[in-house]
């Protein structure tokens, strides 16, 4: 059994002014320790269906099971990496990181230290006591992962984490957050419309569609990349002929009009 099943989901937005079929016949798996991207055009859907997955919002239609059981909210089973890191600005670095911990009563010695020495292993010893506004996007982003990785959710939601950064700061996050989620077994999810992000860091993606989302491909990473970090991997041979082939597809989605 897949750790992450996602069964027949259909969703439909109905408002006042207008009904949106936001999603259509969606049937995936994810196995545990894989990490996965979900690639598309806005608006097809992709928050959508992390917000399902996450067990935030109800579908109109079909099941999500983790591990062969409904998504518990209340349990920290996922966690979530975004595009704004949600820092409570007024919070030192150090009472961030451990905020989770506190909110879910398992905050004690030993996950304190644990969290701690995450948080120098990832380059941020010293900032324990500053506030987030001393910091780096890149830096923030970092302490943003600790919080994120210190509640031991058994998944984790990317939702574009990386692209408010830098093209550099992004690249070594790329990796940072990739060697650290192998580190750790983490299955994860990530979004992006980013084709070259979604091939440096995956083993699968799923291709969408819109109107409804559907998932119109999915591409098996050539196993010569997936072994690589993902600075590694854009530098691959094998990296452009994925690419082209992603772009292709998509494409074909959404011919151009120029
Ligand atoms: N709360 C809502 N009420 C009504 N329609 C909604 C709502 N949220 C999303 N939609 C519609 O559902 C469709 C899918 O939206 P969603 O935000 O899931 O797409 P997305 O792929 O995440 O987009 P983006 O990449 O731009 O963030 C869109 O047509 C959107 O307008």
């Amino acid at each position: 059994m897949s750790f992450l099943q996602v069964q027949d989901i259909h969703h439909t937005y109905f408002t006042k002014a207008s009904v949106t079929t936001a999603l259509s016949d969606i049937s995936l798996t994810v196995e545990e320790g894989e990490f996965v991207s979900f690639l598309g055009p806005s608006g097809c859907g992709k928050t959508t269906l992390l917000s399902i997955i996450s067990s935030l919002l109800k579908p109109t239609q079909g099941t999500v099971l983790l591990e062969n059981k409904p998504v518990s909210t209340s349990k920290n089973e996922i966690g979530y990496m975004l595009q704004q890191d949600y820092l409570f600005p007024w919070k030192t670095i150090e009472e961030n990181i451990l905020l989770g911990l506190k909110l879910s009563k398992r905050l004690n010695e030993k996950t304190k230290l644990a969290a701690l020495s995450f948080l120098s292993q990832i380059g941020l010893k010293g900032v324990e006591k500053q506030l987030p506004k001393q910091l780096s996007g890149g830096m923030r982003q970092r302490a943003a992962l600790v919080r994120t990785l210190a509640t031991e959710p058994k998944l984790l939601m990317l939702d574009e984490p990386f692209s408010a950064l830098d093209y550099q700061t992004k690249l070594k996050l790329e990796d940072l957050v990739s060697r650290t989620l192998d580190e750790f077994g983490k299955t994860a999810i990530l979004v992006t419309h980013d084709i070259g992000e979604a091939i440096a860091m995956s083993d699968r993606i799923f291709l969408f569609s819109s109107k409804p989302g559907k998932v119109h491909k999915i591409f098996e990473m050539p196993e010569e990349l997936k072994r690589l970090s993902p600075f590694e991997a854009r530098n691959h041979a094998a990296f452009q002929g994925v690419f082209q082939a992603i772009w292709k597809e998509m494409e074909s989605l959404e011919p151009r009009k120029y």
